[in-house]
């Protein structure tokens, strides 16, 4: 099952040199993390970055290595930004002598990157910015400019305190004409003392949900005051201003300019299904150790695991680690697919692939905060605790249901999508890809479910014929209403609440969809293609009929635990008292007690200013 996970025996090997070799370094240790102040834990996370960046070095660490090596340090920090943005911005948007000229300093960490976009008035509304990139013909340069309050750049990780270096996405004007949102790199500090360059103000926005989570990121704000920089350094792969002021556009899609933004949302949903086993494997784990009541003739306490109540709200979430940890797979793959074809000109797929990345970061990331949420519940007070690793885990993922685009604002962007083939459909022309199945328009509408019993939701074929119905029926009806009304857009306005749960529909069948193309693979292992079955069918059934799953619950049960170990975390990763690979919950949660900082001494600060003047005056007066 590990292999299953991991994608293939490689990956099973680099991932677990890379976690015990993150484990067993002192350095990174992260079991206090919680207990330290803002400034603490951001000067830890640059201690580590620093590591890192030496251990990478020193070892010779491959980019596959090296990625791992972050990941499992499990801190955000403004590598982060760096390696998962700033450079792929470059790669993307940059000509051939820009990335030569940039990349070669990124990639040797001479110059620390980030990805500033966003701004305060305006972060999911792109083209609504307003930050200026003025061109000046007399000087050949660009005067960057902060013309509002509003305009302010807001958000952007490692911009607070760290970057020496962004790609600012500014309003392009030349010739006197707004030619709209392009990408600029500029220097933002000193490379000697690190001090912001003459025009630019820059700070930190403040403290953030949860203690310890994502306050590891120096999230900043920035104000340009006529920066000017050279004309190099506006991105030229998509357009460009000549030494005389002209814009130029190149033959390629102006929506290239969100292409970094395909690129982290495709990488998100793998985070997504990373944190939800992690949330799973604590909650199984600790379930088959927390016991609570016994039978009445006195016999032993039942595991909580063993709770039907408890199986119903944990195996679906169990079911969907592995569900979005295949789709994601299969996304990376699409990915790929899709830069090779742009690379050659080709742009046809481009709509799918911003269509199943908007969507599918989406509903991953919705669900796993979602259900992050829930496996605390389940882990009843002590999933409460810091020391159970949920609060941090549910702090540091919840923002990704905003990041890289609010799950929403996506979603209707995939429902755009769909309106778009349901009216090609009706034109005669044949979808493709993830869309495919709405040419079988005729019969989809009308078809009657052949799932009856628990049994066959485990037949591929009548899962993902009900998957295509409903998604296709939920499409085309928002298509039927919006026709009806007064306009297209006012349309699309009105039903967007439905279009919502179409676009949702359509990207669950997706998922259904891969997680059945992956059981059709050879899958080794005694078992564990039955037991993937199972799961499959879990997390189709749970989305369309809650009560016929009692059955399948009851045969996932045996192998709950050996599910969640198939992920693989090391203890230090999963940082939980709660998910210990031996079990030991109890020892391990009163040990990490004493570690908080409110134990450095018997009697707390304060005692003597507030405590003990309060409890003799109450002393005192009982007395009187
Ligand atoms: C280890 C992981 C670390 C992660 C760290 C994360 C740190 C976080 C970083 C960030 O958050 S960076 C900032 C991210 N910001 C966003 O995601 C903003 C979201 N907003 C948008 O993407 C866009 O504004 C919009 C919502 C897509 C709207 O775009 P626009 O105003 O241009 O309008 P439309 O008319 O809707 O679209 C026009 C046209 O373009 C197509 N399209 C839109 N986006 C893309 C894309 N990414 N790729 C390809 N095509 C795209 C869209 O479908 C329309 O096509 P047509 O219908 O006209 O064919
Ligand atoms: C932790 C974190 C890290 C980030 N890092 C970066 C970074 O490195 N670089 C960067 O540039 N940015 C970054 N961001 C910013 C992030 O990309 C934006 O917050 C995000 O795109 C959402 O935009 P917004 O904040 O403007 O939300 P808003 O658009 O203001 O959303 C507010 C509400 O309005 C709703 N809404 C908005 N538009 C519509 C619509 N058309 N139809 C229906 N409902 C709508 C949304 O669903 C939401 O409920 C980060 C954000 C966070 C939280």
């Amino acid at each position: 099952m590990k292999v299953a996970w991991a994608g293939s025996r490689h990956a099973v090997e680099v991932a677990d040199r890379m976690a015990c070799l993150v484990a067993s370094d002192p350095v990174f240790r992260k079991d206090t993390r919680t207990m330290l102040s803002r400034k603490e834990l951001f000067k830890d996370t640059l201690k580590k970055a620093a590591h890192a960046w030496k251990r990478t070095v020193e070892l010779h660490l491959t980019e596959e290595e090296a990625n791992l090596l972050r990941l499992y340090i499990d801190q955000p920090g403004y590598v982060d930004l760096h390696w998962v943005m700033f450079v792929p911005a470059i790669k993307g948007q940059g000509t051939e002598e820009q990335q030569k000229k940039w990349l070669t300093m990124a990639y040797k960490f001479q110059i620390i990157g980030t990805y500033a976009q966003t701004e305060l008035g305006h972060g999911s509304n792109v083209q609504g910015l307003e930050t200026t990139a003025t061109f000046d013909p007399s000087t050949d340069e660009f005067i960057m400019h902060s013309p509002t309050l509003t305009s302010s750049k807001w958000w952007p990780g490692g911009l607070g305190k760290t970057s020496t270096h962004a790609v600012v996405y500014a309003r392009l004007i030349t010739e006197g004409k707004d030619y709209g949102i392009h990408g600029f790199i500029m220097q933002l500090r000193s490379l000697d003392d690190h001090s912001p360059l003459p025009g630019i103000t820059i700070g930190d926005i403040g403290g953030k949900f949860g203690s310890g989570a994502y306050n590891s990121m120096d999230n900043g704000v920035m104000r340009l005051d006529h920066v000017r920089i050279p004309r190099d350094q506006m991105l030229m792969r998509l357009a460009q201003v000549t030494r005389e002021g002209k814009y130029v556009h190149s033959d390629v899609p102006k929506q290239l300019l969100y292409g970094t933004m395909v690129y982290v949302r495709q990488t998100i949903v793998a985070d997504a299904s990373r944190a939800l086993s992690r949330a799973v494997c604590i909650a199984v784990r600790y379930g088959a150790i927390r016991k609570q009541f016994g039978s009445k003739a006195g016999g032993p306490e039942t595991q909580v695991l063993n709770y039907k109540t408890q199986q119903s709200r944990l195996f679906p979430f169990l079911a969907s680690a592995y569900a979005f940890r295949f789709v994601g797979q299969w996304l990376k793959w699409l990915y790929t697919d899709v830069t090779q074809k742009l690379e050659s000109k080709d742009f046809s797929t481009l709509p799918e692939a911003h269509a199943c990345t908007a969507g599918l970061k989406s509903v991953t990331t919705s669900a796993t905060a979602d259900a992050i949420e829930e496996c605390q519940k389940l882990c009843g007070g002590h999933g409460y605790l810091n020391s159970s690793g949920l609060p941090e885990l549910f702090a540091v993922n919840l923002p990704a249901c905003t990041y890289e685009g609010d799950n929403v604002v996506l979603l209707l962007q995939v429902a755009r999508f769909l309106m778009k083939t349901v009216s090609q459909v009706a034109s005669g022309k044949q979808p493709v890809g993830t869309t495919a199945y709405m040419g079988n328009i005729q019969h989809l509408m009308q078809c009657k479910s052949v799932v009856n019993t628990v049994e066959d939701w485990l037949n591929p074929a009548a899962i993902k014929e009900v998957f295509e119905a409903r998604a296709l029926r939920m499409a085309v009806n928002c298509a039927q209403n919006i026709s009806k009304a007064p306009s297209q857009e006012e349309g699309f306005s009105e039903l967007s609440p439905d279009l919502v749960e179409a676009a949702v529909a359509h990207v669950q069948l997706i998922i259904v969809t891969k997680f059945i193309e992956k059981l059709q693979e050879d899958i080794l292992g005694h078992g564990v293609k039955e037991q993937l079955q199972k799961l499959c069918g879990i997390y189709a059934l749970h989305l369309i009929h809650n009560e016929r799953l009692g059955k399948l619950y009851a045969q996932v049960r045996p192998n709950a635990v050996a599910l969640v170990d198939a992920f693989d975390y090391t203890d230090h990763y999963l940082g939980s008292a709660l998910g210990r690979y031996d079990g030991d919950v109890y020892s391990a949660l009163y040990k990490e007690a004493w570690k908080d900082p409110l134990n450095e001494t018997v009697v707390p600060d304060g005692y003597q200013e507030h405590l003990r003047p309060l409890l003799k005056q109450q002393l005192k007066l009982s007395r009187l």
